[in-house]
């Protein structure tokens, strides 16, 4: 370990280790379920780190919360209910409210200390939590799905750490059947699906888990984070049998919304032209992925 630099080493990426340099820490703590450490980056703004591995930065935050949010709730018509699993620091609310069609954002976090110190450190992230079509439960999502109405959302984001930890569960076929039970008729849900440059095996068994449960369309599509391990994230989009969904052309482009919000706070990475081309992917990728 170098003095003053952070270095992400994780088993989940052997042999490579993205380093930021640390001007201060300014939180340390363990929850229920992790370590938590937010720390004042020279370069990125104030750091987000669970067990270790980077959740998010201030400088490149926007890149994933808004295409996690955007790419599913611009691919249906008028979206009502939305509920976002994980998704504790609150940037997927944020991108959510931005949706003037949305009547009702539930969210359910595993991890109470995650909103707590995202409310302290990150206020421009955790303002999610101030929209009142928010309502917050802080417990596992497999339990909420299990205990939730079937058919009752129109989007569900899963908004999760990696598979090492408590989001091991969300990344299993048990986790997609319970979120596609929860989803109506042609619904849509968006996961966090790691990097095809590190995690191939692993999106190849979530593709397969999804396209066994999710009976729609099933797509990859993924971006580019720079604090993200290899730099890049993706993105599980699937829908359920019911109205077809067409993944790669946006149907209500939010850069079009007369939403108040846009005007104070415009979007920063996602628009129509990123949506369509999030769903390209390079030949080895295709290849181990397929597309339809
Ligand atoms: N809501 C914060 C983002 C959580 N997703 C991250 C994706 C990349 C992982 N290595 C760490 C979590």
């Amino acid at each position: 370990v170098i003095p003053g630099w952070f270095a992400e080493i994780s088993p989940m990426w052997p042999g490579e280790a993205h380093s930021l340099k640390v001007e201060k820490v300014l939180f340390q703590g363990k929850s229920k379920y992790q370590n938590v450490m937010v720390f004042q980056s020279l370069t990125y703004g104030k750091v987000l780190v669970l067990d270790g591995a980077i959740q998010l930065t201030e400088r490149d935050e926007c890149a994933y919360q808004e295409m996690i949010t955007h790419l599913p709730l611009c691919s249906v018509p008028n979206p009502k209910k939305v509920l976002v699993i994980g998704g504790g620091d609150g940037g997927v609310l944020r991108e959510v409210s931005r949706h003037m069609s949305v009547e009702q954002i539930d969210i359910c976090e595993i991890d109470g200390m995650v909103i707590d110190v995202s409310k302290q450190y990150f206020p421009e992230i955790a303002v999610g939590f101030d929209d009142p079509r928010v309502r917050v439960n802080v417990g596992d999502g497999v339990a909420f799905l299990r205990e939730s109405p079937e058919g009752l959302y129109d989007v569900v984001i899963v908004d999760s750490s990696d598979p090492i930890g408590p989001a091991e569960e969300l990344f299993k076929k048990p986790f997609f059947e319970l979120v596609a039970r929860a989803l109506r008729p042609g619904g849509v849900v968006c996961t966090q699906a790691e990097s095809i440059w590190l995690h191939m095996p692993i999106i190849e068994d979530i593709v397969s888990a999804c396209r066994q449960t999710f009976k729609g369309s099933v797509n990859y599509a993924w971006t580019t984070v720079p604090t993200y391990p290899s730099g890049v994230i993706g993105f599980m989009l699937c829908s359920t049998e019911g109205p077809a969904v067409d993944f790669q052309r946006p149907i209500s482009p939010i850069e079009k919304q007369e939403s108040n919000v846009e005007s104070k706070r415009p979007l920063k990475f996602y628009n129509s032209e990123m949506h369509t081309a999030s769903f390209c992917l390079p030949a080895f990728a295709r290849r181990a992925i397929g597309s339809n």
